[in-house]
């Protein structure tokens, strides 16, 4: 099932780089001619020791000069326009997946988030980086490895030996490098998002940590995890710099090596000066892809990393099809059966549940901590995916209608409201860079929330987060309230929508369902408190994720009353429900 999803998500990856095939294409022909153009030191060292110091002809040295001042600015030019390519491809790349990988971070991190897809963005600049670094392009010259052998041979065979032992040793060390370091390098990675992951959420809680004197805790665990990140990268550094010394020492050591053997064949008539000299030089060449990829290690790993956990996302979390466009729903919420297991979970929060709900209705979902409110809030918006029964909206599943155009048909007002940077009226447009005023304004006065917005420095256009306002629980909770009442939405599914509200907050919150119902839209209120619930016309008692009682108001209430009265009147030791 995993290697399944894993494929599945390489697939879309190799689908996206093929997009760039013909740049690929593009820069294999440049690296050949860059390539071949290679031989041109080698090949002017061997003319200018055998033909001109023998000659002693100084107009062939200037014409073999000039030549190879023109030869090496072609390379020159073939080089740099294929960084400049390679460049183009990483960021086609990264900008052919960005919004793709975007949608599947934030779908996956509403359902479950974790600390591997929140660092799927950077794993994405990790490939678009692999893609644009000159290991890429070494991975292009190493075809023409086998070529600058071939030459040393024909210099030389005792030299071509040489060579190839000691490119071989140099293979040897670079795949040691792969298996050595690949654990201290990943230990390091993970070790260091866990540090940063600790030291965001105690600088987001802040408030409670200073307030309840939990700094210098904060502090010994995050440098507890901070520690371990800098032993492990110290650990990968130590790896990674023990293998490029020994490669560096080895190259430089068989260019020695070449030239004292050459010297020695030379003696022996068996070269001339110029091959030995040229030979020495091919075999730079030849090592250098090698050499390179070995010094850009940690980005080529850190490449694969990132190329191997986006596929896992994007194998997880499939693309969302093209659906047919459905009309405006009508308010009319139905859920049969319902089963929602949370994520990550193995038992129901929600088991069996049915109710509708009709338009100009409020629903009042109430129970217990833990009862499943939220589960329902969630499933209803379409965050959580049931795991049985259905959900419909106006009859359509709701999946039928896209998760963007679902998100404009249900208004959401969530337990804990957060706000995004931004001015007021791009929050309560839902973060439209030009929100429609009207539309902003017609919200905000249906949540009650137009005369208190316009007390702010600069009204609607108040920066939030930046400073320029700090805003109060019941605050937040108009302007979330307006948020989700932002462009007419015909359901409203209000989490607790109370709990920081004051009176005169509570009674704009019924003004809006009052408002809300009149106009043929439906409402459903989770709460605890007595007040939320004045405006509903059915209540759904939830308990363990049951539904222990629904229907009108009043009836429900009485019901619940009886019970209450049955259970305080029992007998000691009948066993009775607490
Ligand atoms: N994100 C989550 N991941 C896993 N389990 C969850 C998650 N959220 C809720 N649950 C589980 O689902 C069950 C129902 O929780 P839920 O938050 O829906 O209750 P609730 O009625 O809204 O409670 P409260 O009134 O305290 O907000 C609980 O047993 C809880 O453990």
């Amino acid at each position: 099932m995993q290697t399944e999803i894993t494929t599945r998500g390489r697939e879309e990856l190799r689908q996206t780089r093929k997009r760039s095939r013909t740049l690929y294409w593009t820069v294999g022909v440049f690296s050949a001619f860059a390539n071949l153009l290679m031989l041109t030191g080698p090949l002017y060292m061997l003319q200018v020791y055998d033909r001109v110091l023998g000659s002693g002809s100084e107009e062939t040295l200037m014409a073999l000069s000039l030549l190879v001042v023109f030869l090496y600015a072609v390379m020159g030019i073939l080089d740099y326009a294929r960084g400049r390519i390679m460049a183009r491809v990483g960021a086609r790349f990264q900008d052919d997946l960005d919004r793709r990988v975007f949608d599947a971070v934030v779908r996956k991190s509403a359902i479950a988030p974790d600390d591997k897809t929140n660092a799927s963005l950077a794993d994405l600049e990790a490939v678009q980086r692999t893609i644009t670094s000159p290991v890429l392009m070494a991975a292009f010259d190493l075809p023409w490895t086998p070529i600058f052998f071939a030459a040393i041979f024909l210099f030389h065979p005792y030299l071509g030996y040489l060579a190839l032992v000691g490119a071989a040793v140099l293979v040897a060390i670079a795949i040691a490098n792969q298996f050595l370091s690949r654990g201290a390098q990943a230990r390091a990675a993970v070790a260091g998002q866990q540090a940063t992951g600790m030291s965001d959420q105690i600088r987001t809680e802040a408030e409670m940590v200073q307030a309840m004197g939990m700094r210098d805790a904060a502090f010994t665990r995050w440098q507890k995890a901070r520690s371990e990140a800098l032993v492990s990268h110290v650990r990968a550094t130590d790896v990674g710099g023990t293998f490029t010394s020994m490669t560096k020492t080895l190259r430089l050591f068989l260019q020695s090596a070449m030239l004292g053997l050459g010297a020695y064949l030379v003696l022996q008539n068996e070269m001339t000066a110029g091959a030995m000299i040229a030979g020495s030089i091919l075999l730079g060449r030849a090592l250098a892809p090698v050499e390179l990829g070995l010094g850009q290690w940690p980005v080529v790993q850190r490449g694969v990393t990132g190329w191997r956990n986006l596929a896992q996302l994007l194998g997880t979390v499939a693309p969302e099809g093209q659906r047919t466009e459905l009309p405006k729903p009508r308010a009319i919420l139905a859920a049969k059966n319902l089963i929602v297991v949370p994520p990550g979970d193995k038992q129901a929060a929600l088991k069996s549940i049915s109710f509708t709900v009709e338009p100009g209705q409020a629903v009042g979902v109430i129970g217990p901590s833990g009862a499943g409110k939220s589960t329902l809030a969630r499933a209803l918006t379409g965050v959580w995916r049931p795991a049985g029964g259905s959900i419909r909206l106006d009859g359509a599943a709701l999946e039928h209608y896209g998760s963007e155009t679902l998100g404009r048909y249900i208004g959401y007002l969530p337990q804990r409201v957060s706000l995004f940077d931004g001015t007021i009226a791009q929050n309560i447009s839902r973060l439209l860079e030009n929100p429609n005023d009207a539309k902003v304004v017609a919200a905000a006065k249906m949540a009650a929330a137009h005369e208190m917005i316009l007390e702010f420095p600069d009204g609607y256009d108040t920066m939030i987060r930046s400073g320029q306002v700090r805003l109060s629980g019941g605050q937040m909770q108009r302007i979330g309230l307006a948020r989700a009442l932002y462009d007419d939405p015909v359901i409203l599914i209000l989490d607790e929508p109370n709990s920081n509200l004051d009176n005169i907050g509570s009674q704009a919150l019924n003004q809006a369902i009052r408002t809300m119902k009149a106009a043929g839209g439906s409402v459903l209120i989770m709460a605890h408190r007595p007040a939320a619930i004045q405006e509903c016309d059915r209540l759904l008692v939830l308990d363990g994720g049951v539904r222990m009682a629904f229907g009108p108001k009043d009836e429900v209430l009485k019901g619940m009353v009886k019970n209450h009265q049955q259970i305080q009147q029992a007998p000691k030791g009948a066993g009775g429900v607490a």
